[in-house]
């Protein structure tokens, strides 16, 4: 994914108008824009497709207009090209681009079966659910092409929420353009989009509140680097030791010098060589001066003792994640006088949905609730999910897709593990996220499931060594 501001911006509907707005007081025709939209998509698909036939569906806005300027690009480079256009143009541009495509125009292409299907029916400016027509005409158009490809956000979906259209097929790619929207990101429409591409057409860098993370970028330690300097990392265990230790694992292979587990008991254990254990009394234990980061929650437990326990990790004031049980016990009497900002939260749905009750946050989509927390509180808040989404003191965060193997018992802590380490290495609270989300994925890469939790914190060195 390029790295640079405007091509890691993520816009709503709204915002992307504003920004043709600007684009045309800047003296850029929307016929310029559409040029710019349509050759570049054109382009893409003539890469992907090496010239098979394509059958472009185009719609009466400027999604449609893109679509008959894809059209007439395929065909001037020799490519075999129909359109299928259930309504006229409407719009002055796309009226003028659909005067360029001088190929075959059909309303409904019964009986049309070919390779590429385009879908330029409708695009950000879907203004209401598909009616029961478009919707069969997509389907049957989509089963009778071997590949799908949408322009800018597949039809019928909602490009702010990533709400996808009921009973519609999944594409093999989307070409967003000008720049990202939410749905390539966030909603069923971000697991249903294929392989996600971006024409740049010459939209500025609006503002950096919504954007793609930016992938991470490692060094090797500095010369003079010792395990301390690379950062402590204490690990409070609790009553189950089994997810402190996957996550303890886990860090390991994340960044810092040294991880500590500090358990609860003297239980004798067979830990990995790599990881020490400390037990006694945790306050004690928390006293060491070199911990640069702690990580509470998995296997904490939710009775007083935990209580107590995550009330001590927080008292030291360190960069701490609180992950799993402790996500149950945070609430306003146990942030009291804590700094919410050194702290990031990795809740899942369920822990998320707990954590808006204990901070009396109410909101609509898990996107709101992420930053109502985090606004609430100062928290940096990880929401994970096949959606993955940060909401920090920049603002919010996305993610590509990660693998769905993930989704297996104790890849929760591995990610807690991944991310307490980065901030052990000195990362603030939003980058330790950003590069712990990307580390956990690349780790599933590299695992390439099916996997364990345990197989995932082990394949983490090898992840890391990508980003190196
Ligand atoms: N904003 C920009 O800077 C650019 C936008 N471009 C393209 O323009 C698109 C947006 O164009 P438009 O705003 O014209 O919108 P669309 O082309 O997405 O669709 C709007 C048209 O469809 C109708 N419509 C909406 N929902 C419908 C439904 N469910 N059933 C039937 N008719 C429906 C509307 O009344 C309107 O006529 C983008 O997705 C992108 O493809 C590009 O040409 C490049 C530049
Ligand atoms: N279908 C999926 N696709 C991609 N990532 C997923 C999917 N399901 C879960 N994940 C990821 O796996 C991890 C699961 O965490 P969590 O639910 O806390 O598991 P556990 O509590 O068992 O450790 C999260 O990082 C989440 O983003
Ligand atoms: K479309």
């Amino acid at each position: 994914m390029p790295n640079s501001a405007n091509l890691r911006q993520v816009l709503t509907v709204a915002e992307m108008q504003a920004a043709e707005r600007d684009l045309m007081d800047a003296g850029i025709s929307v016929h310029e824009l559409m040029q710019r939209a349509g050759q570049g998509a054109a382009d893409w698909i003539w890469r992907m497709t090496g010239g098979r036939p394509v059958t472009v569906l185009c719609g009466p806005g400027n999604n449609g207009g893109d679509g008959y300027v894809i059209a007439a690009e395929i065909a001037r480079r020799g490519g075999e090209v129909r359109v299928v256009a259930p309504m006229p143009p409407k719009t002055e541009a796309a009226k003028r681009a659909a005067e360029t495509f001088k190929g075959k125009v059909t309303t409904s292409g019964e009986g049309l079966r070919g390779e590429v299907l385009v879908d330029c029916l409708f695009g950000s400016g879907l203004s209401r659910p598909l009616s029961a027509e478009h919707r069969a005409l997509l389907r049957r158009l989509r089963m009778e092409h071997a590949l799908g490809v949408a322009i800018d956000v597949a039809s019928g979906v909602d490009a702010d929420s990533g709400a996808w259209p009921e009973g519609m097929a999944a594409w093999d790619c989307t070409i967003a353009l000008g720049a990202w929207k939410r749905a390539h990101w966030i909603g069923e429409a971000s697991a249903k989009c294929g392989t996600r591409k971006l024409v740049d057409i010459g939209v500025a860098a609006r503002s950096e509140d919504e954007q793609l993370a930016p992938e991470p970028d490692f060094a090797r330690p500095a010369w003079d680097a010792h395990k301390y300097r690379r950062g402590l990392l204490a690990v409070v265990g609790g009553a189950m030791p089994g997810a402190s230790e996957l996550a303890a694992c886990a860090a390991v292979g994340a960044g810092a010098g040294y991880v500590k587990l500090l358990g609860s008991d003297n239980s004798r254990r067979q830990l990995p060589p790599d990881l020490v254990e400390k037990n006694g009394d945790l306050t004690e234990l928390l006293s060491d001066e070199r911990i640069s980061a702690i990580l509470v929650g998995p296997g904490l437990g939710r009775g007083e003792e935990a209580r107590d326990r995550l009330a001590h990790a927080l008292a030291e004031g360190e960069p701490t994640v609180c992950d799993a049980d402790a996500l149950h016990l945070l609430d306003d009497e146990m942030l009291d006088g804590v700094d919410g900002t050194k702290i990031i939260v990795t809740p899942h749905e369920g822990e998320l949905a707990q954590l808006c009750k204990n901070f009396g946050v109410i909101a609509a989509s898990k996107r709101e609730r992420a930053m109502a927390v985090h606004s609430r509180t100062g928290l940096t808040v990880l929401a994970k999910g096949p959606d993955t989404i940060l909401a920090h003191d920049g603002g919010v965060a996305y993610f590509p897709q990660g693998s769905s193997w993930l989704s297996v018992a104790g890849s929760g802590d591995v990610l807690a593990g991944i991310v307490a380490s980065r901030l052990a290495t000195g990362d603030t609270p939003a980058r330790a996220a950003m590069a712990g989300v990307y580390l956990h994925q690349q780790a599933a890469r590299e695992a390439a499931g099916p996997f364990s939790a345990s197989d995932l914190a082990q394949a983490i060195p090898a992840a890391y060594r990508a980003f190196l």
